[in-house]
């Protein structure tokens, strides 16, 4: 693996798989790849400037913004709606869908962002992240964007992605070529191939869930658990869970794990967007060789009917997801 690769090499040595000769898509993963740049920047500092805590507002989900929620928020969006590239976006943080100005009807990208996951480890200095996915428009080029452009199942993703702040800041994402990860060199300010064509162990040890919630879990959910904490063949599972799902999920592809977040008494639906958060990480779980479910089916053909729409989710080595069907 040639680790002096930079993300901007790559992203243009690999134009070739994107079916885009406008060159548009390259120019929306550099601006994706500009905004993270920015936001860790302004993250690894946030203990020292007024970044931290709570904004004063709410989102459409009743949730309570933190600073930092809205200034990625700000960050992505405009980043990305400045170069032109895409003809709407969709963001945890904005109640509705954002249609950009007539310059941009000739576009046929949209993208989806969480701009900032794992937002209650902001001010304990934890790994947070951000998400995103990319479609190409289903309404005609040059029209107006419209909800269904954002209502699509996640199969059809063109790329999906996620940029992790933490011990280092790196750049995961897949364009249904396998996954590859880049790694953040501050002194440079620019991301290196570190992890090329990530593949998850198809079994593994750990488990990440919200075991605080555990007396709500659904019977199968509570079985596996209980199967994950019996010790078999010497073998004990470990718990791991950080409360960001970005860094869960990151840690878990790397050495083998399942993360989970079931519906429960408290959230019917579960807590995670299907949209925005369960779409990109299962279409990079698929493409690192793992599963990704809802429980019922198989997540990237989940038909999406609202934006911010939930879903039970849960992901990660395909052994251990099977080994929950089961329970299930
Ligand atoms: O505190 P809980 O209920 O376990 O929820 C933690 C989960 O919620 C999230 O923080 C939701 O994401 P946001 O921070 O983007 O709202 C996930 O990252 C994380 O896995
Ligand atoms: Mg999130
Ligand atoms: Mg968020």
């Amino acid at each position: 693996m040639n680790k002096n690769r930079t993300l901007g090499e790559f992203i243009i040595e690999n134009q070739k798989h994107y079916q885009a000769t406008s060159g548009e898509f390259s120019r929306l993963l550099s601006a994706i790849k500009l905004a993270a740049k920015i936001v860790s920047h302004k993250i690894n500092k946030a203990g020292l400037i007024d970044i931290v805590g709570y904004s004063g507002s709410t989102n459409i989900q009743g949730e309570d913004q933190q600073k930092l929620d809205i200034y990625t928020n700000d960050v992505f969006i405009n980043a990305i709606t400045n170069r032109e590239v895409v003809c709407g976006v969709v963001s945890e943080e904005n109640d509705d869908f954002i249609i950009l100005n007539d310059n941009a009807l000739h576009n046929k990208y949209v993208v989806l962002i969480d701009p900032l996951d794992g937002s209650s480890n902001i001010d304990v200095n934890v790994p947070v992240g951000t998400i995103f996915s990319i479609y190409k428009r289903v309404t005609p080029i040059g029209t107006p964007v419209k909800k269904e452009d954002f209502l699509q199942k996640g199969n059809k993703q063109v790329a999906a992605g996620y940029i992790i702040y933490g011990t280092s800041t790196m750049l995961v994402f897949t364009t249904g070529n396998g996954v590859n990860g880049f790694t953040l060199n501050p002194a440079i300010g620019s991301f290196y191939l570190s992890h090329s064509d990530i593949k998850i162990p198809s079994n593994g040890n750990i488990y990440s869930v919200n075991e605080g919630n555990y007396y709500h879990f659904p019977q199968g959910i509570k079985e596996y658990l209980k199967y994950c904490q019996e010790v078999k063949a010497g073998v004990a599972y470990t718990a791991r869970y950080i409360g960001s799902m970005v860094a869960d999920f990151h840690r878990n592809m790397i050495k083998g794990g399942i993360y989970m977040y079931p519906n429960c008494n408290a959230n019917y639906q579960g807590k995670l967007r299907l949209l925005y958060e369960c779409n990109p990480i299962a279409f990079i779980t698929e493409q690192a060789g793992g599963k990704a479910i809802s429980g019922l089916q198989r997540v990237l053909d989940m038909q999406p009917l609202e934006i911010h729409e939930r879903s039970p989710f849960y992901c990660g080595s395909i052994k251990m997801v099977e080994k929950l069907e089961s329970f299930l």
